[in-house]
Parts: C-alpha cells; sequence; structure tokens
C-alpha cells in the first residue's frame, strides 16, 4: 500500500486561505462537471496499472531504452483506453491528451498518431477513403503520422521535393525523392515506430507539375515492420526536447501506391489521369489549421503545468528575510516573485478562454465547408496563425520564467520543468514556424486595412480598424473594457503604419514582394500587437460571459485574474500604448498601483488557483510541484535513484582516479 504523507504545513495553511470553491473552477476549465468525473475517472485507472510505474526514472536510461519503454508503456495507455471506451463515451481528445502526460514523461511515439495522421484521413479523405482507413487507424491496426517537412523545406511547403507522378497505365502514383533535400525530415513516430503515414508531394500528371497533395502510403511491412523495396526510413537522432517523439527520415525510389491513396476530399486525379481542382487548393492545409487551434489549448496546458509547479514551490520555499529578527520569508510573499508567477496563472486562463471561442469558429468553418462556402476561411487561417504563434511563445517564456523562479532546483529534471520547457519551446518552431506565421496574419491585415479605408464591412476580428478610422480619440479610462480599445488602437496604428511602409517603398520603386520584405518586421509587430488584442478582448468578453453563471465567489476571482493580464500587459506595452492610444503618463502611475493590489489581491488565491487546474502529481512529474509539497524528501528521494548512488565507490575511481592522484606531484 502507498504511503500517505502528511501534508506540507504552509500548503494547508495557503488552502484555508482560499477565498472561493477550487472543485467549482476545476469544472469550469474541464468544461462541465461530467468531463472532470470522467477525466479523473480515467487518470485514476492509469494510476493503478502497475506496469505504467518507472523503476528507473528515465532520465537514466539509454535513447534507445527511452524510446523502447515510450513504446512499452504507450501501447499499455492504449489498451487501457480501449477498455475504458468501451464501457463508456469515447473520451474527449483534451482528457486522452492530458492522461498522455502520467504515462509517458516527454513526447508519445504515437503523437502524430493521434494528432495529425487520423485528422487528415477526416479532413482530406473522400467517405471512401475514410470507410477505408479510418476504423483501422482508429483501432491503430495501422499507426502512422504526418510527413511533410523535408531536408530542404519546411516552411515552404509549395517548394517540397518529393514528387508523385501518375502512371495512368497502371492507375498508380510513383513516389521519389530526387536529392538529399527531398527527404522527408521530422515527423514524429517516423523513425521506428509507425507502419503508415500521410506523405505531402509534388503531384505530376504527363509532365505537368499540380501542386501538393496528401498522399496515404505504407511504409513498412505490416508483420516484419521492415521498409518495403523502394522506401528508406529511420530515426533523426537526439533533440534539445521530444526525446521520446521518434522523429524520423523518409526517402522514396520509385515507389508506387494505388491511385486510390491520393486523399481525394479537395482536388482528384481521374483514373485516365484527368485533374480536378478543388474548391480551393489551400484547403490541402486544412490539418495544420486544426493542430495550430489546438496548439492554443496545449500552450494553456503547458502553462497551468508550470504555474502549479512554481506556485506550489514557492509557498513550500523559504528563503531569506524581510524583516531582521524575523523568520524566513515564504518566497511567495515577495512581490517580485508574485510577478513572475501570477501573470502564469492568468496565461493560462486567457490561453483556455481563447481556445473555447477559436474551436467553435474552426467547427463552423468546417461545417461551412461541407456546404461549399469558405467565406470565413482566411480569417480563421489569419486568426490561428497569430494566435498559435503568440500562444507557443509566450508559453515558452512563462515556463523559463516558472523554471528561474525556483531557483537552482528548477533546473533539476526532477522538477520537469526542463523538459515541459522543452516541448513548449518546440511548438514555437513547429506546425509553422513564429514569425512565418505572424507574417500570413499580417497578409491579412493588410487587406483587412485596405478594405477598411475603402468603407468596406469587415470581419468581426478586425472591425475595429474601421471604429479606429471613424474616430479614435476615445477618452482614456482605466477599465478594462478601455484598456482592450487602447490595445486596439495600438494594433491598427501599427497595422496602419506596416501598410504605408509598404506604400512608401512601392512608391519609391521597389515591387510590392521587395516592400514587403523591408517592411516586415513593422509588420510582424502589427501582427503580434493584434494578436495581444484579440486575447485581451476575447478573454474579457468570455470572463464576462461565464461570471455571470458561476457564484459570486469565484466570479470575483475570475474577474482578479483578468484584470491582471490586462494590466500586465498594459505595462508591458506602455511604450506602445503612449504612442498608439490616449493613454496618459498619469494613468500608467495608477496602473503601475491597480497591478499591485491585484498581486495582493490574488496572493491568498494562488494555491487555489493552480490546484484548480486538477493536474495530478503523476502527470506534472515534478519534485517541486506534488499536491503535498514534501519537495525536499522528493529531491532527496529522486536522487537517490541516479545509478551513481548504488555503490560506494564507482569503479572510474580505481580506473583513473586513484592513477591520477597517485601521479600527482605535489
Ligand atoms: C488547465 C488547462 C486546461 C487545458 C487542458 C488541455 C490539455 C491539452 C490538450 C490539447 C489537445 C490538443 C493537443 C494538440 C497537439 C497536436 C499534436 C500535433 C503535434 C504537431 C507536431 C508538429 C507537426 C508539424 O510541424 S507538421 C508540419 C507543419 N508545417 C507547417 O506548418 C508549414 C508552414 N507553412 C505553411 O503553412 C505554408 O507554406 C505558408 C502558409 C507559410 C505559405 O503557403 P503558400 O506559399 O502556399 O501560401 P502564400 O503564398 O503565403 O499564401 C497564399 C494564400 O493562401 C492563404 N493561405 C495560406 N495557408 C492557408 C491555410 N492554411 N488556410 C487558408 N488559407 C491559407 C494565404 O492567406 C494567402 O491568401 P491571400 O488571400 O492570397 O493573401
Ligand atoms: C519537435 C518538432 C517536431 C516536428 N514534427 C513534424 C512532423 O511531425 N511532421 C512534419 O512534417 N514536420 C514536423 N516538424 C517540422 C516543422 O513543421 C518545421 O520545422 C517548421 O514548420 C519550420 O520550418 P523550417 O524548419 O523549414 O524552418 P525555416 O523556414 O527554415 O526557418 C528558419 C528561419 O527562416 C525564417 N523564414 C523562413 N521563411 C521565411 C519567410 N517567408 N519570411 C521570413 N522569415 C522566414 C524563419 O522565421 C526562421 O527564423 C517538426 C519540427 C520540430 C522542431
Amino acid at each position: 500500500m502507498a504511503t500517505v504523507h502528511k501534508i506540507n504545513e504552509d500548503l494547508v495553511k495557503e488552502r484555508q486561505k482560499c477565498t472561493f470553491n477550487v472543485q467549482e473552477l476545476t469544472y469550469l476549465l474541464d468544461g462541465g462537471e461530467e468531463v472532470t468525473k470522467e477525466r479523473r475517472e480515467f487518470e485514476n485507472i492509469l494510476r493503478n496499472v502497475k506496469e505504467l510505474q518507472d523503476e528507473v526514472p528515465e532520465v537514466y536510461l539509454s535513447h534507445k531504452e527511452r524510446y523502447e519503454n515510450a513504446v512499452r508503456k504507450t501501447c499499455i495507455l492504449q489498451n487501457v483506453r480501449n477498455d475504458f471506451e468501451k464501457k463508456r463515451e469515447v473520451l474527449s481528445p483534451r482528457n486522452i491528451f492530458r492522461a498522455g502526460y502520467a504515462v509517458i514523461k516527454d513526447v508519445s511515439p504515437f503523437f502524430l498518431h493521434n494528432g495529425m495522421f487520423v485528422p487528415t484521413i477526416i479532413g482530406q479523405g473522400t467517405p471512401e477513403q475514410q470507410a477505408e482507413w479510418l476504423p483501422k487507424a482508429k483501432a491503430m491496426a495501422i499507426i502512422g503520422t504526418y510527413a511533410q517537412t523535408e531536408l530542404g523545406h519546411g516552411t515552404f511547403i509549395r517548394g517540397l521535393e518529393t514528387t508523385a507522378t501518375y502512371d495512368a497505365k497502371t492507375e498508380e502514383f510513383i513516389l521519389n525523392s530526387p536529392k538529399v533535400t527531398s527527404y522527408k525530415w521530422w515527423p514524429g513516430g517516423l523513425g521506428t515506430t509507425v507502419n503508415h503515414c500521410i506523405t505531402v508531394a509534388q503531384l505530376y500528371i504527363n509532365g505537368k507539375k499540380y501542386g501538393i497533395h496528401p498522399f496515404i502510403v505504407q511504409i513498412r511491412d505490416l508483420e516484419t515492420h521492415k521498409p518495403l523495396p523502394g522506401i528508406k526510413v529511420g530515426e533523426i537522432g537526439p533533440k534539445m526536447g521530444f526525446a521520446t517523439a521518434n522523429n524520423g527520415f523518409l526517402g522514396f525510389q520509385n515507389f508506387r501506391i494505388p491511385r486510390k491513396n491520393m486523399l481525394m476530399k479537395n482536388a482528384q486525379v481521374l483514373k485516365d489521369g484527368t485533374f480536378v481542382k478543388g474548391m480551393n487548393e489551400k484547403l490541402t492545409y486544412g490539418t495544420m489549421v486544426m493542430v495550430r487551434v489546438n496548439i492554443v489549448s496545449d500552450s494553456a496546458f503547458h502553462t497551468a503545468m508550470a504555474a502549479t509547479i512554481a506556485v506550489r514551490y514557492a509557498a513550500v520555499r523559504h528563503q531569506s528575510q524581510l524583516k531582521a529578527k524575523e523568520p524566513e520569508v515564504q518566497i511567495i510573499d515577495y512581490l517580485t516573485q508574485q510577478h513572475k508567477l501570477f501573470i502564469a496563472i492568468a496565461t493560462s486562463h486567457a490561453f483556455s478562454n481563447t481556445y473555447t471561442w477559436l474551436y467553435q469558429a474552426y467547427l463552423k468553418v468546417v461545417e461551412d465547408l461541407g456546404k461549399q462556402k469558405q467565406d470565413h476561411l482566411p480569417e480563421l487561417h489569419a486568426l490561428s496563425c497569430c494566435l498559435k504563434a503568440t500562444s507557443s511563445r509566450d508559453a515558452g517564456v512563462i515556463v523559463e520564467q516558472c523554471r528561474l523562479a525556483c531557483g537552482g532546483h528548477g533546473y533539476m529534471a526532477s522538477s520537469n520543468l526542463p523538459i515541459i520547457y522543452g516541448y513548449t519551446t518546440a511548438a514555437i518552431t513547429y506546425e509553422g514556424e513564429h514569425t512565418v506565421l505572424l507574417l500570413q496574419t499580417a497578409r491579412y491585415l493588410m487587406k483587412a486595412w485596405m478594405s477598411a479605408l475603402e468603407g468596406k464591412v469587415l470581419a468581426p476580428s478586425v472591425a475595429y480598424l474601421v471604429d479606429w478610422l471613424k474616430s479614435d480619440k476615445q477618452r482614456w479610462q482605466n477599465t478594462p473594457e478601455v484598456i482592450v480599445k487602447g490595445f486596439q488602437h495600438v494594433a491598427a496604428g501599427k497595422i496602419k503604419d506596416a501598410f504605408d511602409a509598404i506604400q512608401k517603398h512601392v512608391k519609391a520603386g521597389k515591387d510590392y514582394e521587395d516592400a514587403w520584405n523591408l517592411a516586415s518586421v513593422q509588420l510582424i509587430k502589427a501582427s503580434e500587437a493584434h494578436s495581444r488584442a484579440i486575447l485581451c478582448d476575447g478573454y474579457l468578453r468570455e470572463t464576462v460571459r461565464t461570471s455571470s453563471s458561476v457564484s459570486p465567489s469565484l466570479a470575483k476571482v475570475l474577474n482578479h485574474l483578468v484584470q491582471l493580464y490586462i494590466v500586465y500587459w498594459t505595462l508591458e506595452t506602455a511604450g506602445d500604448l503612449l504612442v498608439y492610444s490616449n493613454i496618459g503618463k498619469d494613468d500608467i502611475a495608477v496602473l503601475k498601483e491597480k497591478y499591485e493590489e491585484l498581486l495582493a489581491l490574488i496572493r491568498p488565491n494562488a494555491v487555489g488557483l493552480v490546484d484548480a487546474f486538477d493536474i495530478s502529481d503523476e502527470i506534472l512529474q515534478s519534485t517541486l510541484g506534488s499536491y503535498d509539497g514534501r519537495v525536499y524528501e522528493r529531491l532527496m528521494e529522486e536522487a537517490m535513484k541516479s545509478p551513481l548512488n548504488k555503490e560506494p565507490v564507482n569503479q572510474s575511481f580505481h580506473k583513473y582516479l586513484k592513477p591520477f592522484i597517485k601521479k600527482a606531484k605535489l
């Protein structure tokens, strides 16, 4: 039976101070009591699966052992999930992803199967293709990944070099990787796990190029798992993080697949080689849009994990004295510590709220596309690009800030903060590199600005441009609503500046493309400002909406958090607000005080707020962040697991140190 330890006294006191019902907030964050119950039930089952507990911490395993252990545990997780879903509803994807962290300390080698392979079959396959592959993929009779990026190209996917040449005689596509730069590089699980993949390749029919399209390709024998003839596949080696994601490379040599393996929901190739264009060629990029939306939720979760670890640790840790002769204080009582940590809590809420409406917008576009309507696609693309870029970047910064807030112990692998950082920082690059996505949104913003100048009606997310053109002289007030308008003014001002900069270069004789490049620093700043305005506006709206349906004590705390988020970003971007809005120096002074007041208001609820994220110890995997606060005991227990502590004298002493010391001359 597991030993039950006493909860750290500081944490007990912190929990007594909490002014709201923690459970109520957990239900709200999960999306309802039923979702929480389902999640806890599943996590409880996993907690009791003995085979999922590691005897040796993963960090001490070799690269190969670590991968093999991850595959072993992922298979157990999948079986437990299947059993669970036989008896009840299908688990929500968010709950599955969350539980995965309790099993695989790093990234699962099946990550891309569930994250992109299955969704691409759904999003890009015809009903017949779905009927053929979905049941097998969902049951994991086939395991796949999403192989798009190549050694030579990740961002500019129109430049991909893998070719799929149609052979009408045999009704097959012939896949080839003509150069080293055309080898697929990066796909998760590709290394040694998957037997299928979605390959994105340039389509050629009768010598003519028809752009990139997705193909479903079996790459390994289902029985022996050996690469099929014509396939060269392997693992790309160690990375900064993603240790168990099993990222791989893949090359084709005259590898034939049947015609029906081109996913043809959008464009089609008929038997005789006739190419039928889809409604919009960018629909081929659909899976990426979906994943970008999900990354906002993922960023909320990583921020919540880091906040939970760092806030609990800050409540347990005592260091230095505020006043001489008084005991050392909990480090959470230093205002600078609160400044580092409470924004982490608020940021997680901001992203969760943003995800809620962004996901609804995504579902609406998918529904519309089913009816051949694509009016809202450009807006969704622009939103998903800048919100993915900003949320992953902010999450990376926040996780690192939480690590630093834990002092030296934050640097320990056993704090789990380094692994969480490895994950969040990867998300800044994958699924569309940060700058590149901001520039995609900037394209949309430049068009929106033109439309605003022409007096056209704009999509809701950019409608503030029209308001700004009509009158930008709103009197400043230090209320969240007016501050959000201020962020919109900053965005509108930067959009106008970037637009004018392009025009200036064009008037000076530059091509539009060169003018774009010359203005691109301003363009990404405009995109960032737009993103911040969207985040603050959406977070505020959602908080106002939910506040009416929760208890007054919770509504009050949610209100403190959203205010903190908005005031924090006002102070961070004060220079921009001074340039582009009617805020004055005196308003900033008042907001500095307001910020300090908000930190004080949130202080008694800090531990309650992270408890409400309800991230179990098995998922957190952190010596510093566990629910019971046994920080020092856990650090020592984990240190004792080091293989170097298993023997009193390491053999290197006899082999090297002893002769070395003996030789040393005084
Ligand atoms: C307590 C807290 C609670 C929270 C709990 C939650 C728990 C957590 C649960 C989370 C669940 C979900 C977890 C999610 C995890 C998902 C798993 C997956 C992991 C992923 C691993 C990484 C995988 C990859 O990286 S795959 C490869 C990705 N690659 C890219 O993204 C490539 C980037 N490049 C591009 O997209 C393009 O090349 C691009 C857009 C840069 C340029 O394309 P192109 O050259 O063709 O276009 P342009 O000429 O620039 O533009 C022309 C025109 O097209 C428009 N356009 C472009 N793209 C799109 C599009 N996608 N859709 C619509 N339109 C598009 C563009 O705007 C232009 O329009 P104009 O009108 O002409 O301006
Ligand atoms: C952990 C991880 C997992 C991944 N998993 C997968 C996967 O499963 N499947 C898959 O297909 N891919 C995967 N990828 C690949 C990933 O999608 C790409 O790395 C990403 O899209 C960035 O492309 P790139 O590497 O070509 O960067 P590059 O485009 O070469 O970027 C390098 C620099 O050039 C700049 N740059 C490039 N183009 C422009 C431009 N037009 N304007 C201004 N600046 C520009 C960028 O801003 C960046 O600073 C993964 C990557 C990582 C790190």
